[in-house]
């Protein structure tokens, strides 16, 4: 049951971006095989042979969330075969380009610093020896300088095409992380609009466009009526059902240019750009009675949802707060009046 639930949680990008990786290597290795077999390696045709069942279990590793087994099998697989490669047929393979490959790996995958540069330091190391060791000892499996040459192009190019793609990839995983970012950080999770301080960010800019060219603004400050009763006859959930479903009429009915936001637990708020106080009368009693005329027996509610509204109007020069503060007095004049009404701030 643990091991279902471990493996229905989304993976991290690193991890997908493991599983392309060993389906590339894999493929690659398919095309060393034939290459080296043609080039009369017969050592190093095996050896491809050999990493084909490797990547397919790391592969396997990580669709079941063993990480930690994928990680092991992909570095001693690519660690073997740069050596072997190198040892073999000689440095000028360009069997090692593939270790240079882990470095962002290590970063990118290990949670602590410290630890990811202990282990390129070792890699480092290990690079050297290896370098050190194919000057000081001829290729055990030499095969003809034209040929030599081929292996190189194509180890050269594979570890270009390996990179861009995973820079690419590793690019669109940060734009995406970024936007996913910015909507969580201005949006309200329940009811999708925007948030109580993005709203504000935003009725600022506006506040100082109208300052500078003199435009008009209105602001409508709605609150559902007897929402605790909503919640306390048919439930909490309920309530969250009836706020989202007022979130989608408001953005229905409210035109292009306006926006409106969650400004308190049932308490919206939407301004209105190029708009004088009659126009927003009439724009604010279509959003009540688009509310009131929702078919809320749908939502298993007895009674129709209304809202209350209050109307202000932007006086130059004042702050937001002002602007929303009159609102809101027009807001309990609408309460106060009976509810399910619009009110103007004089
Ligand atoms: N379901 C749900 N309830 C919420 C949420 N945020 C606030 N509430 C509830 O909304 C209710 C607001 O109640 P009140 O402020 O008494 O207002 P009201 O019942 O709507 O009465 P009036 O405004 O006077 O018409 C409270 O019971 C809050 O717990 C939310 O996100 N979801």
């Amino acid at each position: 049951m643990e091991a279902r639930r471990r493996l229905d949680e989304p993976r991290s990008q690193f991890w997908l971006m493991s599983l392309r990786c060993c389906m590339l290597a894999g493929s690659v290795d398919v095309a060393f095989f034939f290459i080296f077999h043609y080039l009369g390696s017969p050592i190093l045709a095996w050896v491809n042979v050999l990493s084909v069942p490797m990547y397919a279990t790391a592969y396997w590793a990580l669709l079941n969330r063993r990480n930690r087994l994928a990680v092991r099998l992909i570095w001693i697989e690519v660690m073997v075969h740069a050596a072997l490669g190198s040892l073999l047929i000689g440095w000028d393979s360009g069997f090692h380009y593939y270790l240079l490959m882990f470095i962002p790996a290590l970063y990118a995958g290990n949670r602590s610093f410290a630890w990811a540069t202990f282990a390129v330091f070792c890699l480092w190391l290990f690079y050297v020896a290896l370098n050190i060791t194919t000057r000081l000892v001829e290729p055990l499996q030499p095969i003809s300088d034209g040929a030599l040459q081929g292996v190189y192009l194509f180890n050269l190019t594979t570890v270009f095409g390996m990179f861009s793609y995973l820079s690419l990839y590793y690019m669109l995983t940060v734009k995406r992380a970024h936007r996913d970012l910015k909507r969580m950080a201005t949006t309200d999770p329940l009811t999708r609009l925007f948030n109580r301080r993005h709203m504000v960010e935003l009725a600022n800019q506006d506040i100082s466009g109208s300052d500078a060219d003199g435009a008009r603004l209105a602001f409508l400050l709605m609150d559902v009526d007897h929402f605790k009763q909503i919640n306390d006859q048919h439930g909490h959930d309920c309530g969250d059902q009836v706020l989202s479903q007022i979130s989608q009429l408001l953005q229905a009915t409210l035109r292009e240019q306006d926006y409106v936001g969650r400004w308190g637990g049932e308490e919206f708020l939407a301004v209105l750009p190029d708009t004088d106080s009659l126009q927003a009368q009439q724009i604010a009693e279509r959003v009540r009675m688009a509310v009131a005329d929702h078919d809320w027996g749908r939502h298993g509610l007895d009674a129709p949802v209304t809202l209350s509204i209050g109307i202000s109007q932007y006086r130059s020069g004042e702050v937001l707060g002002n602007s929303i503060a009159r609102a809101d007095a027009a807001l309990y004049a609408s309460k106060h009046g009976g509810r399910n009404r619009v009110e103007v701030a004089g």
